[in-house]
């Protein structure tokens, strides 16, 4: 399957020390993928690397076949970071409508992408009333009317309640069936399993770049996150021994 992500040897420092220790990695096209990793482990640093706006230090990232952040890209790729970025001052709907008034797309599919995110309910309400978990569920619909062929969520599940978490893992695997490729950030292991494809990482490192079911047979338990713990203490034992 072709890649719409590829990664080489990543380096990026940030403040002066290095962050992410020559990453590579890729992600085939029309898939959901988890970054999956502690607090701190690099996985923002490398989601905006993917997107163009980190100075990386050495190596190579692709997207689509062009240089991560190159102008081709703009209306290709789209990234919803951790903070909001909405109009707190409208409505979700007056957002989703004006992003939408951006890309040319009528009211409707505003309203749609509003609905798809379960908040139709809130649609007139103004963003700076709503929830932490509502807010970024109004970027996120707002990120989808561009209809992306890649897509970067820097943690959107975080303040989402269970049921939601599950309607949105549905809805990424919808986009990820019309061939959307999707990154999705999270620190929650319990979310990993809901992924095509695992990227873990720790402490700039990446410790696994495969499904979720030969992650579980190469760390020889069905609990991702037990297979997690395993194969960092895999990987510190070799460099023990080394
Ligand atoms: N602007 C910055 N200047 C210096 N160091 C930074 C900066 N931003 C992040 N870092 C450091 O880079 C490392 C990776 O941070 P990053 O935000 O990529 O981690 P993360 O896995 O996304 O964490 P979280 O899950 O908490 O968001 C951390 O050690 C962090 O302290």
């Amino acid at each position: 399957m072709e890649s719409a992500i590829e990664v080489r040897d990543l380096v990026v420092e940030r403040g002066g020390r290095r962050v992410l220790h020559g990453i590579t990695c890729t992600v085939p096209t029309g898939t959901v993928a988890g970054l999956l990793g502690p607090s701190g482990s690099g996985k923002t640093t490398l989601i905006r690397a993917i997107v163009g706006v980190q100075i990386v230090k050495s190596g190579t990232v692709t997207v689509l076949g062009q240089p991560a952040g190159s102008p081709p890209l703009r209306r290709k790729v789209g990234y919803v970071t951790q903070a909001p970025s909405v109009y707190a001052d409208l409505s979700v709907r007056e957002n989703a409508r004006y992003f939408a008034a951006l890309y040319g797309l009528p009211a409707a599919v505003a309203d749609r992408a509003v609905a798809d995110v379960g908040l139709a309910g809130a649609a007139g309400q103004l963003v700076a009333d709503l929830s932490g978990g509502q807010r970024s569920r109004a970027s996120l619909a707002c990120a989808m009317l561009s209809n992306p062929d890649v897509l970067v969520l820097d943690e959107p599940t975080v303040g989402q309640d269970p049921v939601l978490r599950v309607e949105l893992w549905a809805q990424f695997h919808e986009l990820a069936a019309r061939g959307t490729t999707l990154l999705v950030s999270s620190h929650v292991m319990d979310e990993a399993g809901r992924c095509d494809r695992l990227l873990l990482i720790r402490e700039g490192r990446l410790i696994a770049d495969d499904t979720p079911a030969a992650v579980r047979t190469a760390a020889g338990t069905d609990d991702l996150e037990e297979a997690f713990l395993r194969l960092i203490r895999e990987r510190e034992s070799a460099e023990v021994t080394a």
